[in-house]
């Protein structure tokens, strides 16, 4: 099982909350048949279940922190290996958050040949997330655990983007423009991946 995973193509999509991970993934699947795996949606569906962990899942995202390393690694390894047999490729979202995730994920599952880095502005990705949490119902799309998030962003997620730009396969797009737009850039970074 591990070892169809290791062939499959692995893009990780990582930008800030907000910033259009979710929405340029969604166009993705839609043109290439990937397959999206949002770290955030496998732990808000662990919540809604309403098992004891996803009690404890809820309480850290609601304070805009990291859910602990294994908890993600191991959701993100198991609905990988249930897809492993029709997917041409693995969309994973929101993940890594952290350097050391990443070197977790290698070790584990395998190596990313693309990182998607979907780049907008602090004040760009407050304005969405506040607009989203008019109807989002996520309880971590307030003001207060914005603020978390993008600190956090910034201090652990940024050196990720840092770490693979040393192994040349960081692709930045630019999530200021209009989404069609975003998804051009989108395009011509996928195409340019190696079959
Ligand atoms: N390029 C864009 N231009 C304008 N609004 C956008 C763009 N990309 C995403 N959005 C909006 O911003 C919000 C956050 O997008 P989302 O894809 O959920 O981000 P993420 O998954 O990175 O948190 C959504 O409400 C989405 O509709
Ligand atoms: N890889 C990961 N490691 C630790 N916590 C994670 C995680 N991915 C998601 N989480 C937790 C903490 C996040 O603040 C929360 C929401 O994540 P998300 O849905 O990916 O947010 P967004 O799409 O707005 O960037 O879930
Ligand atoms: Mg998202």
């Amino acid at each position: 099982m591990a070892d169809k995973i290791k062939d499959a193509k692995i893009i990780f999509v990582v930008g800030g909350p907000g910033s259009g991970k979710g929405t340029q993934c969604e166009r993705i699947v839609a043109k290439y048949g990937y397959t999206h795996l949002s770290s955030g949606d496998l732990l808000r569906a662990e919540v809604a279940s309403g098992s004891d962990r996803g009690k404890q899942l809820q309480a850290i995202m609601q304070k805009g922190e990291l859910v602990p390393l294994d908890t993600v690694l191991d959701m993100i390894k198991d609905a990988m290996i249930a897809k492993a047999d029709v997917s041409k490729g693995f969309l994973i979202d929101g993940y890594p958050r952290e350097v050391k995730q990443g070197e977790e994920f290698e070790k584990k599952i395998g190596k990313p040949c693309l990182l998607l880095y979907v780049d907008a502005k602090s004040e760009t990705m407050i304005k969405r997330l506040l607009k989203r949490g008019e109807t989002s119902g996520r309880s971590d799309d307030n003001e207060e655990t914005i603020k978390k998030r993008l600190d956090l962003y910034y201090k652990a997620t940024e050196p990720v983007i840092a770490f693979y730009e040393s192994r040349g396969i960081v692709k930045k797009v630019d999530s200021e423009l209009p989404v069609d737009e975003v998804f051009v850039q989108v395009s011509q970074a996928i195409d340019s991946l190696k079959p």
